[in-house]
């Protein structure tokens, strides 16, 4: 039986006092891939950031394993952020570095293994998401594709029990965003991973969620969760409806 690794409480989402969100309540379960949507600017990446730690809300709480990231200070924190991993829209990785020490930079940061053993499990993490062949390339030198790969094998580094991905498949050509949905599913079967994963792809969501939440931006909540496939058929809410049924 799955159980919940994220539990998000009376969260406020928002810079400042300004609050995007309000009281939103979800849990997500270990293992599964957990899609946030919504409207262009409704608050999916605020909500992203305030889930890892990087923004604090408004007010209300998210609990990783139980312990509250919002609030975490010091060792506690760093704690918790060894144990997820993000990877942004953008890849965000160093440029002047090859993609193997991109992988090892974490690994640097966070642990105290000697150089060898950094690069030996920077290489299994890059072999994992094909990229065993690109070692040695610099950021600039990979396809859209295989940047976003660096970044999830990156964000993989620390054997992280959960993934957070921002707009994964954003510029990439169907075809391949089609394998890195292949690859996400991969690894949250083989690995056990759980995804937490903010995306407008329509085609994404209905491959690769087990779960989503909708975010309604006038509502400034939760407008409909459960089965992607199930809120497609279901025609009650014609603005749910309307999202999944749109033509691609
Ligand atoms: N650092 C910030 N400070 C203040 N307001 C911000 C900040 N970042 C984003 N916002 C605002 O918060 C709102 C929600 O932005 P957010 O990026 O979370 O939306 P989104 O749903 O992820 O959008 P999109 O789908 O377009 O990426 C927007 O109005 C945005 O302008």
């Amino acid at each position: 039986m799955s159980k919940t690794i994220i539990n998000v409480r009376h969260l406020c989402a928002g810079y400042n006092h300004n609050a995007i969100m309000e009281d939103l309540n979800f849990d997500i379960q270990s293992g599964e891939v957990f899609v946030i949507l919504g409207g262009s600017g409704c608050g999916k990446s605020t909500v992203l950031k305030h889930m890892i730690g990087l923004v604090p809300p408004v007010s209300g709480q998210v609990f990783i394993h139980g312990e509250d990231i919002t609030n975490a200070r010091g060792k506690a924190r760093k704690r918790l952020l060894a144990g997820i991993g993000v990877a942004f829209q953008n890849g965000a990785l160093f440029g002047s570095m090859t993609v193997l020490e991109n992988i090892m930079l974490p690994l640097m940061e966070f642990t105290d293994l000697p150089r060898e053993a950094i690069e030996a499990i920077a290489r299994v993490k890059l072999d994992l998401v094909d990229m065993g062949h690109a070692l040695y390339l610099l950021p600039d030198e990979l396809s859209g594709g295989m940047k976003k790969r660096a970044a999830i094998a990156r964000a993989m580094a620390l054997d992280p029990a959960i993934l957070f991905l921002d707009e994964p498949s954003a510029g990439l050509d169907p075809l391949t965003s089609a394998e890195l949905d292949r690859l996400i599913l991969e690894l949250a079967g083989a690995l056990n991973i759980t995804f937490v994963i903010v995306t407008h792809e329509l085609e994404s969501i209905l491959t690769i969620s087990d779960r989503v939440i909708m975010l309604g931006k006038k509502e400034k909540g939760i407008i409909a969760q459960g089965d992607p496939r199930k809120l497609k058929a279901d025609p009650s809410n014609p603005y749910v409806y309307k999202f999944f049924n749109r033509n691609p």
